[in-house]
């Protein structure tokens, strides 16, 4: 095992079950892929194969229908995070693994310095430090200063997508999940975020994207794992 192995899928497939229509929605399947400190880990493919899925397999949303996902932490320890409880997962969840979704929901009166400096709350930061280092991020991700105090409940897709992508990314995780970053963001916007993305590789970070602009992947990726949908085969290759 390499040593900077920090995340490893083996076989990993999700089946979602509609009771309302007793059918099966084959999402993931017979999925492979691996995670390295300081390296990214592109998952491209066609739309609905389950790329998301995976993402949410590995964060715990979705319990995985079979495979394994194997999360080294820095101690060297071993865990399947496709049968870890609840309680560890919520651990590694404030300590090691951070996710930027599409989606995040917000509490109406809740400020945005507030939403995006919880994950530094919660691991004991001085709240006073926590909020100058998420004003510090904020204007770099250029979220006018306007917006600060208010809740995100109400901003555009572009200013929520970096409400998210700040929340996500206020502390360098073991490993970072990012679905789709830059999708809904401008040129200049997208550029800054790739640039924190950059900085947060160097730090040691592993991250796991979802791209589908091949001009980002060719920037950003060391690994690519492309999913076709021919029958849920998938067809891993290694960049660079
Ligand atoms: N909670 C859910 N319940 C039922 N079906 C779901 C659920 N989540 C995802 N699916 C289905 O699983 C399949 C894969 O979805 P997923 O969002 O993982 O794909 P994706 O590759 O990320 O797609 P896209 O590139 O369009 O975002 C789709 O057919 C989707 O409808």
């Amino acid at each position: 095992m390499s040593n900077n192995l920090v995340l490893k899928i083996e076989n990993l497939s999700k089946t979602f079950f509609l009771h309302e229509q007793q059918k099966f929605i084959p999402s993931a399947e017979n999925i492979f892929l691996e995670a390295f400190s300081g390296k990214i880990t592109a998952i491209t493919g066609e739309s609905g194969v389950g790329k998301s899925s995976i993402l949410k397999c590995v964060y715990g949303t979705y319990l995985a229908s079979e495979g394994s996902i194997f999360y080294y932490t820095k101690d060297k320890e071993c865990l399947d995070l496709a049968t870890v409880s609840e309680q560890e997962m919520m651990r590694l969840r404030k300590t090691d693994i951070s996710f930027v979704t599409q989606f995040l929901n917000y509490l109406p009166r809740k400020s945005t310095i507030d939403v995006v400096a919880k994950p530094l709350f919660d691991l004991g930061m001085d709240q006073k430090e926590a909020r100058e280092k998420t004003k510090h991020l904020l204007a770099e991700i250029k979220l006018p200063e306007r917006l600060w105090n208010l809740s995100p409940s109400t901003f555009s897709g572009g200013e929520k997508q970096r409400v998210n992508i700040a929340r996500g990314m206020i502390f360098s995780p073991r490993l970072l999940l990012l679905d789709e970053p830059t999708a809904s963001l401008d040129k200049t916007s997208a550029e800054r975020v790739m640039k924190i993305i950059e900085r947060i590789k160097a730090s040691g970070t592993a991250i796991l994207i979802i791209l589908h602009d091949p001009n980002l992947v060719a920037q950003l990726a060391d690994f690519e794992v492309y999913l076709s949908s021919e029958n849920g085969q998938i067809i891993s290759k290694v960049l660079s």
